[in-house]
């Protein structure tokens, strides 16, 4: 029996890895194997963590992304999971700057075909800045590109964190999510908060789609089964200059970790976390507060800062920073300021 493939996918911070646990824990209630596979930019793992206690295999490619600089790994990674585990399902998280279309292109390796049944895109949509990164990224041509990608390749669209976003604000983030895929189901969700079986059910459409869009023609959407035709896809995406002779986006995007040598003050780090530039994409990691015992979790996006004490204290106290073009030895002395 073949695994089928589920993909999340999503711009950084947009609420992968929160729908994959609740995804996990609905799964730990029924029958099957599920391996995860996730992906991260930096060479910590910071979202691995989060997915420990569901009682899964989680095989975790660090430090690249799958969709260009380690798509050899992902087929490796793939194979090793299929002889070790024979899953039912494989849930792959992807990076925020992922572009979805190169890693269904990595799963139509001839190995790799006769076992895997791509069931999904699911594309994870951060509510509350889809229209501000659209904008402020549109001159930034494979930024834009991979985000709106992200979209228009999806079988199943969740529009997340829909509590920071006005009722009038959320139509806009939805007509213009239409107009880039008017084929996906779309979900507004709080917190990834949905109904998996809808998930689990997902339909292929975004082959048919791609051919559509490149002949001018909108229509109902069409279910694509497998993964068996992506030579077409193939052609689509060369045609759609799609292909991976344009720079990659992740090419642009760096990453950079800092080990922390002790507790920092956590007001001073609250505030050094919202004071992050703009160039800042993202930041996340595990760190401790003076005079507090338990870890910190601590999440970043432009818009939002996470502080919550995590359980585990497996984890090594250490942040990870995504963006471009960053002022590395500033953002280090700013976080060292936070020691005193
Ligand atoms: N307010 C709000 N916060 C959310 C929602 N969904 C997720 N978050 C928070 O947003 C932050 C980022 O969520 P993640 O699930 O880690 O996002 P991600 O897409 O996996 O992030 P990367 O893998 O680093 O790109 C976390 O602090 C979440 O708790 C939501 O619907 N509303």
């Amino acid at each position: 029996m073949k695994a089928g493939v589920y993909i999340l996918t999503g711009y950084l911070g947009s609420g992968k890895t929160t729908l994959l646990q609740k995804l996990l824990a609905y799964l730990r209630k029924r029958d099957g194997q599920v391996v995860v596979l996730m992906n991260e930019m930096g060479e910590e793992d910071i979202d691995g963590e989060q997915l420990q206690g569901f009682g899964f295999p989680v095989k975790k490619l660090l430090d690249g992304c799958i969709c260009c600089s380690i798509q050899g790994e992902l087929t490796e990674g793939l194979k090793e999971i299929l002889s070790s585990f024979t899953p039912d399902h494989i849930l792959i998280e992807t990076t925020g700057v992922a572009d979805p279309v190169d890693v269904v292109d990595a799963l139509a390796h001839p190995e790799l075909y006769d076992n895997l049944d791509l069931k999904g895109i699911v594309s994870v949509v951060d509510a509350s800045r889809f229209r501000d990164l659209n904008s402020r990224f549109s001159s930034k041509g494979s930024l834009v590109k991979t985000i709106r990608n992200q979209v228009k390749y999806a079988d199943l669209l969740l529009l997340n964190k829909s509590d920071l976003v006005s009722a009038d604000a959320l139509e806009k983030v939805k007509a213009k999510v239409s107009e880039l895929n008017p084929y996906a189901p779309v979900h507004v969700t709080i917190h990834g908060e949905m109904e998996l079986d809808q998930l689990l059910w997902v339909k292929r459409i975004g082959e048919k789609a791609a051919l559509e869009r490149e002949s001018g023609r909108t229509g109902g959407p069409a279910v694509q089964k497998s993964i068996g035709k992506l030579s077409v896809l193939g052609k689509v995406k060369q045609s759609l200059g799609l292909d991976r002779s344009e720079p990659s986006l992740y090419n642009s995007i760096e990453t950079f970790s800092y080990h922390f040598t002790g507790p920092v003050d956590g007001e001073k780090f609250e505030d050094f976390l919202w004071d992050l530039p703009k160039n800042v994409y993202r930041a996340k990691g595990y760190v401790l507060f003076k005079g507090r015992d338990e870890l910190i979790s601590f999440q970043h996006t432009d818009n939002q800062v996470h502080l919550f004490p995590f359980e585990n204290f497996g984890p090594k106290m250490v942040a990870v920073f995504i963006g471009e073009g960053l002022d590395k030895e500033k953002i280090i002395a700013d976080l060292q300021a936070c020691y005193a």
